[in-house]
């Protein structure tokens, strides 16, 4: 392996320390930070990534409201969720875990949420928000890749970056990020539609996988001493029979790649931080507009 590794665990945690002394100077003001989950079914996976963002809450003083519904859960059970939510004053901001079921209108759901608390920043007024430059939560997976890489001094300003995937969480949001002034990287976007995938990811500083194929990229598909950011995560199941999870980038990359942020232990640690840094965000502003008014 030649490849310096970019702790996303280690990173997370200083992100984590960072917010818990924001959230003490928050509860001297009288304000505990609460963040919301819904969780529709019982997939183990969705079970294990939500009990996960309430042991962060729980580290760093934020309060957990854990809101669950059977499989079988109507439309109108999940709306009525989503409101009172929306209506409840010590829930900063919350996030419906997805997938949703497949008899539930996900699209509805997610335009329900109150874009004020919108955690993941996936909110299409939020998305709308950072096209435009404005100010509002940010998608947690590429604000985690960002401050990630911003934390490791990786240059972003003038660097040429390859995103292979367009999805609407982390791929194409990923993209906008990247691209604003703040940031100044040059973003090529690849996708399915890509003719030929390897000419752009050779050809550039970064490379961010975000498709969902395991071992989509490979060594040679890399510029040696390139930064790799793999972002994929596909439950298989191994030669053992037992299910893991695998990212979009082969092994072999690690002895081509300069840095590498692998998976796990890289992006999804740094995704969850950035859920709380919303929550946090958003209950230092509900306090300064209410100091203002
Ligand atoms: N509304 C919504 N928001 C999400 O942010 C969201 C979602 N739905 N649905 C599912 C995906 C997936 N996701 C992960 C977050 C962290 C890890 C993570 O921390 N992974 C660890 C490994 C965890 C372990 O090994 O148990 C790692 O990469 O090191 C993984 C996956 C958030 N998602």
């Amino acid at each position: 392996m030649t490849a310096t590794l970019l702790d996303g665990k280690a990173t997370a945690a200083t992100i984590k320390d960072e917010l818990r002394e924001r959230v003490k100077a928050l509860a001297e003001r009288g304000v505990v930070p609460g963040l919301g989950t819904v969780l529709v079914g019982e997939d183990p996976g969705s079970q294990a990534y939500v009990d996960g963002k309430h042991r962060d809450c729980a580290e760093v003083g934020i309060a957990s409201i854990r809101r669950e519904l059977p499989a079988d859960a109507t439309q109108e059970q999940v709306d009525a969720t989503v409101a009172d939510l929306n209506a409840d004053p010590a829930c900063h901001g919350y996030i419906v875990q997805l997938p949703l079921p497949i008899h539930l209108d996900t699209q509805r759901v997610l335009e329900m949420i109150d874009p004020e608390k919108d955690a993941d920043g996936l909110h299409p007024v939020n998305l709308g928000r950072l096209v435009l430059g404005y100010p509002g939560p940010l998608p947690c997976t590429p604000r985690g890749i960002v401050e990630l890489l911003r934390r490791h001094d990786v240059p972003l300003r003038g660097a040429e970056v390859a995103v292979v995937g367009r999805g609407n969480t982390v791929g194409r949001p990923l993209g906008l990020l990247l691209t604003r002034r703040s940031e100044n990287a040059t973003v090529t976007l690849c996708h399915t539609g890509t003719l030929d995938l390897a000419a752009h990811t050779r050809s550039t500083d970064i490379v961010i996988v975000a498709a969902g194929v395991p071992g989509l990229l490979t060594a040679d598909m890399v510029r040696p001493g390139a930064v790799v950011v793999d972002v994929g995560i596909t439950r298989v199941i191994g030669a053992d029979g037992k299910g893991r999870y695998t990212g979009d980038v082969g092994p072999e990359v690690a002895e081509v790649a300069g840095a590498l942020v692998p998976m796990p232990g890289g992006v999804g640690p740094m995704t969850r931080a950035m859920l709380l840094a919303n929550v946090v965000e958003r209950a230092e502003a509900d306090l300064e507009s209410a100091g203002r008014s």
